[in-house]
């Protein structure tokens, strides 16, 4: 097995990876009933935030935590969740791709993940309201 090497492969891996997505009886409902997503939308965003993500290329340019906000309010999103998001994802990229990038690209996920889980779940936070005057 190779290792990533450019936009193709990140093509090829997000498309594969949703097809996984979809048929997942806990995640498919909330892209395809839930959101609706726009499928011939929701994947160039997402050969862009990878591509940028491993390739350090300036392409992605969204807010993901806001896109999952609007996500969490009408699906929350629990722990479970993403645990199964992170299976299905590392099982794409070691079925595939074997690498510095393929893992990299793991780890990555993960602390996204990670990040993105604290967020939606604590909007409030103290810890990411803007300074008092
Ligand atoms: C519980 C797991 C997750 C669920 C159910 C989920 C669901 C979704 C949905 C439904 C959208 C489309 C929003 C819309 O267009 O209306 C979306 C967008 C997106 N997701 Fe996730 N997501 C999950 C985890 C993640 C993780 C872990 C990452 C990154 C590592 C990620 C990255 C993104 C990005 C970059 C977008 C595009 C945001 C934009 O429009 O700029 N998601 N997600």
């Amino acid at each position: 097995m190779e290792d990533i090497k450019g936009r193709a492969d990140v093509e090829w891996l997000v498309d594969d990876f949703y097809e996984k997505v979809r048929k997942d009886p806990l995640l498919g409902p909330i892209f395809d009933d839930v959101m609706k997503v726009d499928w011939s939308k929701h994947l160039p965003i997402m050969y862009d935030f990878w591509e940028t993500n491993i390739f350090g290329v300036a392409k992605y340019k969204g807010r993901p935590i806001e896109a999952h906000a609007k996500v969490h309010d009408r699906a929350p999103m629990e722990q479970a969740l993403f645990d199964r998001w992170l299976e299905l994802f590392d099982k794409t990229i070691d079925e595939n791709f074997e690498g510095i990038r393929a893992t990299t690209l793991k780890k990555h996920a993960a602390s996204i993940a990670g990040i993105m889980h604290f967020k939606v779940n604590h909007p409030g936070d103290i810890r990411m309201a803007p300074p008092k005057k």
